[in-house]
C-alpha cells in the first residue's frame, strides 16, 4: 500500500515543489527589480560565460591557479579593459559576482556601507581551511571581540620597540655573508634570492612579536650553521626550511597551503569539491599546525618560567606577549592556535611581498635606488653598527622611503583582491548603465570583489605613467579610496604600521650596507603569481654591492 502511494505521489509532489521554488524565485526577482528601481540603479556590463553556470571561467581560473599563472594580467586587467571599472559575471551554479576597481565602490563596501558587506562564508571555507576561525575569517561578535582584543598590540608604543627587528636584521646580514663574495670583486655578493631571506626575516620578527620567541629560521637555514643561540630545537627545525617532515620544508608547506586556499576560492560555493581531488593542501596544513602548536607550547613554557616578555618602549615595563593576552581571554586552545596562526601568516607573507617588490623595483630603477639611499643616509647615516636613531617615528619622517614603499604597494599590492558578500539587497554608488556611472543594485548573496591591483594602475587616477615605478608621484598627493593596499574602514589591516616599520627598518639597514642592487634576471616584465598574496614568482635574484666606508 505504502509503495503504491509513494510511487504515484512522487511526480506531482516534485512538480509542486518545483513550482513553489519557481514562484519564489519570480517573487524574489520582482522584489529585487523594485528595489533597483527605487534606488535609481542600472545594471553594470555583464561578462557572459560561454558555458552555462560560468563553468568555462571557473575552469580557466582553477587551471591558471594550478599553473601559478598571473591571473592579474591574464584575467582581471583584460576584463576591466573590456567592460569598464565595474562589471558582473556569473559563477558556478549561477552565483552572482561583481568585480570593481572603483574608489567610490571601495569606500562604500569597506566603510560607509560596512554592515551591508560581510567577509562572509567564503573566507571560512577558503582561508579557514588553513587558519580556521580567526579575526580574518569570521564576522559578527566573534570578529568584534577579536578586533578589540588585538588592537592594543598594534598601538604605536608596541611597534616602536625595534630592538628585536635589529637582531633579525643582523641574522639576515649573516645569511647574505654566508652566500659569499663575488670571485672577481669582493665588494659584490654572489647572487642571492632576497625573497627567501625576506620570508625568513618576517617569520623571525613575527614569531618574536606574537609569541615572544624568535624561531631563528634565518640562522637555521645557513648551511652548516650550528649556532648555539638556536634554543627552540624542534620549532626551529620545523621553521628551518630543511626539516623534511612529511617530505616538506617550511616554505613549501606555506606555499602549498596558500595554493589550496586559492584553489578553493576559485571553486567558490563549491569549494568542498576540492576535497575530492588530490592535493598537498591537507599535508601542508598539518605541518603548519604542528609548527604553531610547538610555538604555543614553547611560549607557555616560557610564561611559566616568567621570562621572554618584551619591554614596553614607553613605560619600560614588561608587557604580555600577544599570545599571553590571547591565552588569558580564550579558553579554547584551538582558537588560540588559529588566531595566532593567522597573525603569523598575515605578517609573514604580506610584509615579505612588500620587501620583495620594493627591491625588485629598485633593482630595475637604479636612479630611484640612488635617491632612496641618499635620503636614508641623510637621515640615518652610514654607520651600520649604531642603529639607535632608527625609530618608528624617524622612519615615518623619511619621506622618500615612505614614497618608495607606497609606490611598491601601489603597483604590486600584496592583497591584490579583496572580497565581500552582500548581507542584504543593497547598492553600490557607481558602475551601472551605458556610461557606467549609475548606481548598481546588489542582490543579497552577491560576491563583490574589489581588485586593488587594477584600481592602483588606473591612468585616470594616477596619470599616464601609472604603470611606472615613480615614488616622486606621492609628493603632495592626498591618499584616498583609490589607494587601498591595507583596505580601509572598520576592517582595515591591523598590522599596517607594524608592517611599514618592519619593512622600512630593513630597507634602511640594507641600503646603509649596500649601495647597488643588480638584478640577474631580465626585469622588463616581472612574472608574478597570486595565491593569497601577490608575489614575484621567480624570486628576487640580485647581487648587492657593499658600500664604500
Ligand atoms: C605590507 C603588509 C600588509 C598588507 C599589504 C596587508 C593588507 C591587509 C588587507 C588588505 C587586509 C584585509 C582587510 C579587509 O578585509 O578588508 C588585512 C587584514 C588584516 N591584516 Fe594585514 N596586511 C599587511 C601586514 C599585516 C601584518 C604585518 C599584520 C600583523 C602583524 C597584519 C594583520 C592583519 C589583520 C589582523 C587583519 C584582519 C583585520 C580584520 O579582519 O579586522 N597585516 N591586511
Amino acid at each position: 500500500m505504502m509503495t503504491f502511494l509513494d510511487s504515484t505521489l512522487i511526480p506531482p509532489l516534485l512538480i509542486l515543489i518545483a513550482t513553489l521554488l519557481w514562484v519564489r524565485k519570480l517573487y524574489r526577482d520582482h522584489q529585487f527589480q523594485q528595489f533597483a528601481l527605487q534606488h535609481d540603479c542600472s545594471p553594470p556590463p555583464h561578462a557572459a560565460s560561454r558555458l552555462p553556470w560560468g563553468l568555462d571561467r571557473t575552469w580557466q581560473m582553477v587551471r591558471l591557479t594550478n599553473a601559478d599563472a598571473d591571473v592579474m594580467e591574464t584575467v582581471f586587467q583584460p576584463g576591466f579593459a573590456r567592460f569598464g571599472w565595474t562589471f558582473s559575471s556569473t559563477g558556478l551554479l549561477g552565483e552572482r559576482h561583481l568585480f570593481t576597481a572603483d574608489p567610490a565602490n571601495a569606500r562604500a563596501m569597506f566603510s560607509t556601507q560596512f554592515d551591508d558587506f560581510l567577509a562572509g562564508a567564503d573566507r571560512i571555507d577558503n582561508v579557514g581551511f588553513v587558519v580556521g576561525r580567526c579575526i580574518f575569517t569570521v564576522d559578527g561578535p566573534f570578529w568584534e571581540r577579536s578586533r578589540a582584543l588585538f588592537r592594543p598590540h598594534f598601538a604605536r608604543a608596541e611597534i616602536n620597540d625595534l630592538e628585536a627587528t635589529e637582531r633579525a636584521v643582523r641574522d639576515l646580514f649573516l645569511a647574505v655573508d654566508a652566500a659569499g663574495d663575488d670571485d672577481e670583486d669582493a665588494r659584490w655578493t654572489q647572487v642571492i634570492d632576497l625573497q627567501k631571506l625576506f620570508l625568513r626575516f618576517t617569520l623571525d620578527t613575527g614569531t618574536e612579536f606574537f609569541f615572544g620567541a624568535n624561531v631563528k629560521s634565518q640562522l637555521a637555514a645557513i648551511p652548516g650553521n650550528k649556532n648555539a643561540e638556536i634554543a627552540l630545537d624542534e620549532t626551529t627545525r620545523l621553521a628551518a626550511d630543511s626539516a623534511g617532515d612529511d617530505g616538506l620544508t617550511f616554505t613549501e608547506a606555506y606555499s602549498l597551503a596558500f595554493k589550496e586556499i586559492a584553489r578553493r576560492a576559485r571553486l567558490s560555493n563549491l569549494s568542498w569539491l576540492a576535497d575530492f581531488f588530490p592535493s598537498d593542501g591537507p599535508r601542508a596544513v598539518r605541518y603548519l599546525e604542528r609548527f604553531i602548536d610547538r610555538l604555543v607550547e614553547d611560549a607557555q613554557l616560557q610564561n611559566k618560567l616568567n621570562f621572554n616578555n618584551s619591554t614596553s618602549a614607553e613605560t619600560g615595563e614588561k608587557k604580555p606577549s600577544f599570545l599571553q593576552a590571547l591565552a588569558q581571554t580564550t579558553p579554547d586552545p584551538i582558537e588560540v592556535r588559529d588566531q595566532a596562526h593567522f597573525m603569523l601568516a598575515a605578517s609573514r607573507d604580506t610584509t615579505a611581498s612588500l620587501l620583495s617588490w620594493l627591491f625588485l623595483l629598485l633593482a630595475k630603477h637604479p636612479e630611484q635606488l640612488t635617491r632612496l639611499r641618499a635620503a636614508i643616509t641623510a637621515d640615518f647615516g652610514t654607520d651600520t653598527d649604531t642603529v639607535t636613531n632608527i625609530t618608528a617615528q624617524a622612519l615615518k619622517k623619511c619621506t622618500y622611503l615612505q614614497w618608495a614603499m607606497a609606490e611598491a604597494l601601489r603597483l604590486h599590492p600584496p592583497a591584490a583582491l579583496n572580497g565581500r558578500i552582500a548581507a542584504r539587497d543593497t547598492t553600490l554608488p557607481t558602475g551601472g548603465g551605458p556610461d557606467s556611472t549609475r548606481p548598481v543594485a546588489i542582490r543579497k548573496g552577491t560576491k563583490v570583489t574589489l581588485v586593488p591591483y587594477a584600481m592602483h594602475r588606473r591612468r585616470d587616477l594616477f596619470g599616464d605613467d601609472a604603470a611606472e615605478f615613480r615614488p616622486e608621484r606621492w609628493e603632495g598627493r592626498k591618499v584616498d579610496w583609490g589607494y587601498v593596499p591595507f583596505s580601509g574602514g572598520p576592517r582595515a589591516c591591523l598590522g599596517k604600521e607594524y608592517a611599514l616599520a618592519e619593512a622600512g627598518y630593513l630597507t634602511v639597514r640594507l641600503l646603509q650596507r649596500y649601495d647597488r642592487v643588480e638584478p640577474v634576471d631580465d626585469l622588463t616584465s616581472i612574472p608574478q603569481k597570486v595565491t593569497v598574496t601577490l608575489q614575484p614568482s621567480k624570486g628576487v635574484n640580485v647581487r648587492l654591492r657593499r658600500a664604500a666606508v
